[in-house]
């Protein structure tokens, strides 16, 4: 559904050194710089496909996604989607795509998000008949009834992303482009957004490609990331392998029995591992993978056990060290 291939944008950007007589020269000749935002990445995504598209900040996400989604240019490097090229932005290729981006808005500030929808459909084009059909289940499933006749200015950040969101897809798209779709939105609210990007997906086979820095949102929805660094892909692949790869240790998470009062100390704790936390009637302690079952063993034996869980280590850990390595492999701090 989406083919990248070398896809590379690079920004020239104008630099002044600080100072007035510096300030005076740029007046006459400027000095520019080239930012590599996006440089020579390949990827493919395949029909129905739900993937996470991560990287720290400035990596290149949105540029790529926007080049994706034939807003930029690219500097060179080829893109199909649905086998259009964005850039030509054709009527049709438009029709089969969306993108979402939770800091943009797209629904007409002074009028209710209805007249935006209304809007939309004339835009796209979409039959009477098939407009009427999603509307009403992107309502029911967004639970925004009571909301679309307000005008957008009145509604709270997660109603407003709820309406986004039945905007950007009431044409169907079978490509969701998802840039930060949960940013600024409560668990609760950020759950339901997430349910609701998993069943338009389920229910019209659609391919989503989002980024997000809640990693929540990316357990919950994306079997498989694509990683960027300074724009270059540094892993694409299941998202437990990419954890169980960059760290290849477990979680012990204890729970003591505290009706004798016994409190095991720091030294009790390190005998069976490394001590990540600690604190009355609760320790986590790290252990090689291979070691889990002999490290639960001993803790049975020695500790007032009244609870334990093996987990993996968070994935914002495993995210940073990923990173980590992959700047020090390139000799960049
Ligand atoms: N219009 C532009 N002109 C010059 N440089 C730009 C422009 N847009 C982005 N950049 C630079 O390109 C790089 C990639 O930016 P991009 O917005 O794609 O990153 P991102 O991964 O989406 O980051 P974030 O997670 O912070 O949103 C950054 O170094 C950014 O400063």
């Amino acid at each position: 559904m989406i083919q990248v291939r070398g896809l590379t944008k690079h920004y020239q950007v104008h630099r002044r050194p600080p100072g007035l007589a510096a300030a005076v020269r740029a007046l006459f000749s400027r000095t520019y710089e080239t930012v590599k935002a996006v440089d020579a990445i390949d990827f493919s995504v395949g029909e129905g496909e739900r993937v996470g598209f991560l990287g720290p900040n400035g990596a290149g996400k949105t540029t790529t996604l926007k080049m994706l989604a034939g807003l930029l240019h690219p500097t060179s490097g080829d893109v199909t989607v649905a086998g259009f090229v964005p850039r030509r932005r054709e009527a049709a290729f438009l029709r089969t795509i969306t993108l979402v981006m939770g800091q943009k808005q797209q629904l007409l500030w002074d009028l209710p998000p209805a007249d935006t929808f209304e809007l939309n459909r004339a835009v796209f084009d979409v039959p009477r008949a098939q407009f009427q059909e999603t509307l009403k289940e992107l309502v029911e499933l967004l639970e925004i009834g009571d909301v679309v006749q307000k005008p957008t200015r009145q509604l709270s950040l997660g109603e407003r992303m709820k309406c986004e969101l039945a905007a950007a897809l009431l044409h169907r798209p079978k490509v969701l482009f998802l840039d930060e779709p949960t940013i600024g939105l409560d668990v609760s609210m950020q759950a339901t957004v997430r349910g609701f990007v998993r069943s338009y997906n389920e229910r019209y086979g659609a391919s989503v490609l989002l980024t997000s820095h809640y990693m929540e949102d990316v357990v919950q929805l994306c079997p498989r990331v694509i990683v960027i660094d300074r724009g270059r892909l540094i892993y694409d692949g299941d998202l437990r392998a990419l954890s169980h790869q960059v760290r290849p240790d477990k979680r012990i998470v204890v729970r003591f029995e505290s009706a004798n009062g016994v409190v095991p100390s720091a030294a009790d704790l390190a005998r069976f591992g490394q001590v990540v936390s600690a604190e009355p009637g609760q320790a986590t302690i790290q252990v090689a993978a291979e070691d889990v079952s002999g490290a639960v063993a001993r803790i049975l034996a020695g500790l007032p056990v009244a609870d334990l869980t093996v987990e993996d280590p968070p994935l914002e850990e495993v995210f940073s060290e990923l990173f980590r390595s992959n700047r020090r492999a390139a000799g960049v701090t």
